[in-house]
């Protein structure tokens, strides 16, 4: 069996899968993130001992810290060194013919940071799993702790990103970083207001909603702009992966229908899980 491990800022996600080929998922669950002390992490990881585990492959956004309590953790329980994916300046994608793929023998997906690995390893799979499965210009958005949408073009080149505030973070920080708003909604039993806050806990998250909502509804105009000169505006896809991406897939669907623009968009959950396989696929 092989443990598949997605390290976000709030959430451990893991698929167990017996074939990396294949990739079905034999479990699949998560646990909180920030419980993670050593006893914590051990007690998680103690759940896969009687599965015959032979490799654990992570994709981690978290400290050095956090990641060698993990390693430690998973060497003490399973007897394994997990393997940390890394973001590198380019990823061969495998010659994949059903997506249309026979001319071009070879495509390669370049990382444009100065720095490669200092691009977010969950960016750089989860555009690795999209190149896999599209052969057009693609915008991927992973709605979690953080938003980030990056952009690629058909030749494989990453032209950058956006990284935002989910949100959580949003109202953890008007509630954490202002000692007023904290006060305030110390004294909130429950959120009043429907579109407006009638107190401070429904006034910070109706803000963040309608932050998150403006986001992507803006997002979708600024792709849209950077298009207007092109004829080949429909050469584009989007791709939504994340906790909220659900909600995220709602906002963009309704911008593109509202102006007109029948741009393909795919939820996929698993875009991470998926590039952390072809990252293990290629690396291993
Ligand atoms: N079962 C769940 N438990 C917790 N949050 C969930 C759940 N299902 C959906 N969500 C939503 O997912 C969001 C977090 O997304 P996700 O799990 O992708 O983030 P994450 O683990 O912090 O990852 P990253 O740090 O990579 O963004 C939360 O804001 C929440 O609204
Ligand atoms: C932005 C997050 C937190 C999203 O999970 C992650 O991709 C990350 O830590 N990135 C590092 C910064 C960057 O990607 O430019
Ligand atoms: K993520």
């Amino acid at each position: 069996m092989f443990l598949f491990i997605d390290q976000g800022n709030s959430r451990c996600k893991y698929v167990l899968t017996k074939s990396v080929e294949l990739f079905k998922e034999e479990a699949a669950g998560a646990w909180d993130s920030k419980a993670s002390s050593a006893d914590e992490l051990k007690k998680h990881l103690e759940q896969f001992a009687g599965f015959g585990v032979k490799a654990v492959i992570i994709s981690s956004v978290a400290s050095r810290e956090t990641k060698d309590l993990f390693k430690q953790a998973c060497e003490r329980t399973l007897k394994i060194t997990p393997v940390f994916a890394t973001s590198t300046s380019s990823y061969s994608a495998k010659d994949n013919s059903a997506i249309g793929n026979s001319a071009q023998l070879s495509r390669t997906l370049v990382n444009t940071y100065a720095k490669p690995q200092a691009l977010g390893v969950d960016r750089w799979l989860a555009m690795i799993a999209v190149f896999e499965r599209c052969v057009t210009d693609f915008i991927v958005i992973d709605a979690g702790t953080a938003i980030t949408a990056d952009w690629v073009n058909a030749q494989g080149v990453h032209q950058g990103g956006h990284i935002v505030a989910g949100k959580k973070l949003l109202q953890q920080s008007l509630l954490g970083e202002t000692g007023g708003i904290a006060w305030s909604a110390s004294h909130d039993n429950q959120a009043e207001g429907d579109l407006f806050g009638q107190n401070t806990s429904a006034a910070v998250s109706l803000g963040a909603d309608v932050m998150v909502e403006g986001y992507c509804r803006q997002l979708v105009r600024q792709i849209i702009s950077a298009y207007k000169d092109a004829d080949n505006s429909n050469n584009l896809e989007i791709w939504i992966t994340g906790g909220d991406g659900a909600e995220v897939l709602q906002w963009i669907e309704q911008e593109l229908k509202l102006l007109n623009k029948p741009i393909k968009v795919t939820l996929e959950p698993r875009l991470v899980f998926l590039g952390l396989n072809h990252w293990f696929s290629v690396n291993k």
